[in-house]
């Protein structure tokens, strides 16, 4: 039968597992604080946003969140930045993507400070990554290397195939996994739009990540018997409910469920292990900048 991998109850472990720290640091005059900054106002953002914001709550980790609005010139949310640069309250932030299609998104991470970006997108903790030696793990390639572990599916020597080739999971996943690591040692393969024989190079993996944004694109007939499927898309579609919409992953997970040994789904997979290891890098930030050793889960 197959496994359904439950990323609310791994998500909810793993806060659970951070409280011990969370407290050592208060205790140390040093609670962790994450501020949030959202320009525009995006509704999957907003609710992403809350549900980070709540996060911190149950866990005991202040929150602080900034609105930007989305006409504002570009400096505006760089004046924010620096501000959050520039508290000592604040151990990490982050600024939702998307942003506004004036702003660079690539110069607002430029202008984060370091060892406050908890997202991992700043070019120095991206090449951290690249380099093995990583500060902050990204938050959804981490949750997926999380919801691996917790379903005992190993990496080493195994074929992994992610679809999607973006900054914030594509591309980190693909170098987590081949690190020389426990949780690493796989063959990767990065597909993406431009791919020829998409079906073929994920039928022939023991492990498939979608993270291509496109609803249902990977379907049974695409994943070999067996194998593991991660989804990653969280996407909206329109339909006949009280929101107006449903989510609905990249996989479309009935006649993947038929073909897989274990399938995460959506909601409930990937989408709360993000928020979990945000939490996770904030505490880590908090308890490198305060110089106050904590047990991370
Ligand atoms: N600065 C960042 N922006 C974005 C990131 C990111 O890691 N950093 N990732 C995505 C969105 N994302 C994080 O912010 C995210 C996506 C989904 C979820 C989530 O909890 N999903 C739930 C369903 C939520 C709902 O009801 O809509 C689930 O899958 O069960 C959290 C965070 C893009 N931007």
């Amino acid at each position: 039968m197959t496994e359904i991998i439950d990323g609310n109850a791994v998500a909810s472990q793993i806060r659970d597992d951070l409280t011990d720290a969370i407290e050592t640091l208060a205790d140390a005059g040093a609670r962790p604080g994450l501020a949030t900054v959202l320009m525009g106002d995006d509704p999957a953002s907003q609710t992403y946003v809350n549900m980070k914001q709540r996060d911190c709550e149950e866990v005991g980790i202040e929150s602080i969140h900034v609105d930007v609005d989305g006409d504002a010139p570009p400096e505006e949310l760089y004046e924010t930045i620096a501000d959050l640069n520039d508290d000592p309250e604040v151990h990490g932030y982050i600024v939702q993507a998307p942003v506004p299609d004036h702003v660079d998104y690539r110069e607002v991470i430029r202008r984060v400070d370091p060892a406050k970006d908890v997202d991992g997108f700043h070019p120095e903790n991206v090449g951290r990554v690249v380099a093995g030696d990583a500060r902050f793990r990204p938050c959804t390639p981490h949750g997926v290397q999380k919801l691996l572990e917790s379903a005992g599916v190993g990496t080493e020597g195994k074929d992994v195939t992610i679809v999607g080739r973006s900054d914030i999971v594509g591309k980190p996943l693909a170098n987590l996994l081949i690190q020389k690591a426990d949780d690493g040692n796989a063959t990767v393969t990065v597909c993406h739009s431009r791919t020829e024989n998409l079906a073929e190079k994920t039928r022939s993996a023991d492990i498939v990540v979608a993270a291509a944004g496109v609803p249902e694109l990977i379907d049974g007939s695409m994943i070999g018997e067996g194998s593991v499927v991660i989804d990653v898309g969280v996407n909206r579609v329109d339909a006949d409910t009280e929101k107006g919409y449903e989510l609905v992953g990249d996989v479309e997970f009935e006649s993947a469920n038929e073909q897989a040994s274990a399938i995460t789904p959506v909601p409930g997979g990937v989408g709360p292990m993000t928020r979990a290891m945000l939490l996770y890098n904030t505490v880590k930030a908090a308890s490198m900048q305060a110089d106050v050793d904590v047990k991370l889960p």
